[in-house]
């Protein structure tokens, strides 16, 4: 099993399951690992979410932008399954206003085209120029007193963007979603969200599969006899992180998913770590306005 990589260290996670839940600075809880809906098109998302929750997955990352939230509300009314045990969540885009009526606005659309409740409600992005997040910030508080989103969260903001909605605020976002991957590993936000009990999701946790040939990744994913993607993944959630890879081939996402059966040695995460080059594959927080 060991890798020119694994080199004989401890395997501390092995046999440690690490698709169960992370826990909320809120009391509430989340699978570590989901599966996205970006870029899933509607046409496909019921079954890619029915396919998605049979493999296993609990935790579905959704938002209003994806477009599909209505199909995926179909997945979610066919689906056999204790709703408490999946963790729906969707964001506020806010591209054309991000007054109070227009956050109430998006959640209630996404609320009535998913036809359930949204369990985790996020910002999608901080659009710092239109300096209004803090505000939309106060809106979702509101929702969440009401009892109307069990958990809010953020994505795409930075430290500076988190500290001022704690101070302005006082409330501390339970998750903040941000690109995260072998080539962009975030390793000072990842540190400032463990200091303040805040959960980090890695999105295009796979670099948009642009990470997948990587040889580092090649050759640590065929010492365990698995694929990249199960090396990146597992990578992630031994990192602490969670992940949202998405698939829209019932295979991949399945594979994606099944990543209990090995762990990555101690040599092997700092193979990845080293990994890191700063570079994005998406759009930067403060680029999109
Ligand atoms: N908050 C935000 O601003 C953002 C959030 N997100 C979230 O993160 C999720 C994931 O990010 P995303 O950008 O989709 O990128 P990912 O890193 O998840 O990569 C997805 C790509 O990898 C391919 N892929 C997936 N699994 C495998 C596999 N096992 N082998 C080979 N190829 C594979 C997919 O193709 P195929 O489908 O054909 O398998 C697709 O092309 C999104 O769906 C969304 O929920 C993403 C971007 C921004
Ligand atoms: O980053 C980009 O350039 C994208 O297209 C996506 O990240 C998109 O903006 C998004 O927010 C998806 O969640």
């Amino acid at each position: 099993m060991a890798s020119s990589l694994g080199g004989g260290a401890v395997a501390r996670w092995q046999n440690q399951a690490m698709t169960d839940d992370l826990h909320l600075h809120d009391g509430f809880r989340m699978p570590a690992l989901g599966f996205g809906l970006y870029k899933v098109p509607p046409d496909q998302a019921e079954e890619v979410v029915v396919a998605g929750v049979d493999a296993g997955y609990r935790l579905v990352d959704g938002a209003e932008f994806y477009a599909n939230e209505a199909e995926v509300g179909r997945a979610l009314g066919r689906i056999d399954i204790d709703r408490s045990l999946l963790t729906v969540t969707s964001k506020f885009w806010g591209e054309d206003s991000q007054d109070r009526a227009a956050v109430l606005a998006s959640f209630e659309a996404t609320e009535r085209a998913l036809g359930t409740a949204v369990d985790i409600y996020m910002i999608h992005w901080p659009r710092p120029n239109r300096n209004q997040y803090v505000d939309v910030w106060r809106t979702l508080i509101e929702l969440r007193d009401a009892g109307r989103i069990r958990s809010i969260g953020v994505s795409n903001f930075t430290e500076e963007h988190i500290t001022r909605l704690i101070d302005e605020t006082g409330v501390v976002p339970v998750v903040n979603q941000v690109e995260l991957h072998p080539y962009l590993q975030q390793e000072g936000l990842r540190e400032f969200h463990r200091r303040h009990g805040i959960v980090t999701q890695a999105w295009s946790p796979l670099g948009r599969g642009r990470v997948l040939e990587d040889p580092t990744v090649a050759e640590v994913a065929a010492a365990h006899g698995v694929t990249p993607a199960q090396a990146i993944v597992r990578w992630h959630l031994q990192l602490g992180n969670s992940v949202i890879p998405k698939s829209t081939n019932p295979a991949r996402l399945r594979s994606n998913r099944d990543v209990d059966h090995f762990a990555l040695t101690d040599d092997e995460m700092a193979a990845f770590s080293k990994l890191e080059r700063g570079q994005r594959f998406g759009t930067s927080p403060d680029e999109r306005q």
